[in-house]
């Protein structure tokens, strides 16, 4: 468990980090999404002790990261893929780290395999590419087996292979039991892996809720008909109490009712339909629509005019 309680940083007049108070639960995957800037990497820091809190507290287990003797025990983190000596190979990096956290040297081996750098371990790190460097800081996360694991921007230059590893990996440590925590700006592949989603803004909470919940609180979600019987059907919706759009020819989009009750008032009222589909925004556009809503109100409470940005600008350039 990661217990944050009004954790807050400054940098001279920047709020890096603006009164966070969320926990992450064990026995799942917990995302850590908001736009460039908005506090994540500055938080992640915080919890390992690398950054230290201007405000609040942090505590992993009950405990500061500094009170814990042989942290790697306790919590693996990839924070920095291209944080490490690259003259030295695979192999000797691990295991400088298992020597310097009491983890035998056996164990080395296992999480070389286990990241499928078997075959490269004794090679110098500094000729990885990009997805062996993240398959080794991996290595590094897992060398303690440890019950909390902190991984940022895990999937950056994965090929879909190594996609696809790392949210299997995420998801067999979650369900061990085990805390994940795991921030990405590749939306659909967090809704993927996540179960539960922490979203920040200019290093403020957004949102602390289920994957489910947060799609549906900040998004439309509608019922899609195609029929040959358009204005008959409109009528017995409305008159069911839905509200219809109709765009053009296109198909109907109905709010406000089961696609199973639509269904039967259709068979009720014998209106051939040729499609009855739910749709559900996806975590892109839920995103999308929570830091849409959050530029109002942050641009008049923080910045000058002159100084606004769009929030979530730099999130939109990148997607
Ligand atoms: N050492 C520092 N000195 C001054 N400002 C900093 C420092 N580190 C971070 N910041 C600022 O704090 C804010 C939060 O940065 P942080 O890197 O934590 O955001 P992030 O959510 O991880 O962004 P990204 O998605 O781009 O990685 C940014 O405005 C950043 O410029």
């Amino acid at each position: 468990m990661i217990e944050l309680e009004g954790l807050t940083k400054r940098y001279g007049e920047k709020v890096a980090v603006n009164n966070l108070t969320f926990s992450v639960r064990p026995g799942i995957v917990t995302g850590f999404l908001g736009p460039n800037g908005a506090g994540k990497s500055t938080t992640m820091r915080m919890l390992l002790g690398l950054d230290r809190p201007t405000a609040g507290d942090v505590r992993i287990d009950g405990k500061h990261y500094d009170q814990l003797k042989d942290p790697l025990k306790y919590i693996g983190a990839l924070l920095d893929a291209k944080a490490m000596h690259g003259g030295r190979s695979a192999f000797n990096h691990l295991l400088c780290l298992a020597q310097s956290n009491g983890i035998p040297r056996a164990r080395v081996h296992e999480v070389l395999d286990t990241v499928g750098l078997t075959a490269v371990a004794r090679k110098k790190a500094k000729g990885f590419s990009l997805g062996m460097g993240q398959r080794l800081g991996i290595a590094g996360a897992l060398l303690g087996d440890p019950r909390i694991l902190m991984f940022d921007e895990p999937v950056n230059g994965l090929d879909p292979e190594g996609i696809h590893w790392i949210r299997n990996l995420m998801k067999s440590l979650a369900a061990q039991g085990r805390t994940v925590f795991v921030s990405s700006h590749l939306m659909s592949e967090m809704a993927l892996t996540a179960d539960h989603l922490v979203v920040i803004g200019q290093g403020r909470l957004l949102a602390d809720t289920s994957m489910a919940d947060f799609i549906a609180q900040n998004s439309r979600s509608y019922v899609r008909i195609r029929t040959p019987h358009r204005d008959r059907l409109v009528d017995v919706l409305q008159r069911a109490g839905m509200t219809v759009v109709q765009t053009g020819s296109g198909p109907l989009e109905v709010d406000g009712g089961k696609p199973e009750r639509i269904g039967e008032l259709a068979a009720q009222h014998r209106i051939v339909l040729h499609e009855l589909s739910p749709q559900q925004a996806s975590l892109e556009e839920a995103f999308m629509q929570l830091t849409a809503e959050s530029v109002e109100y942050h641009a008049h409470s923080q910045t000058p005019p002159e100084q606004r940005q769009p929030w979530g600008e730099g999130w939109r350039k990148e997607g």
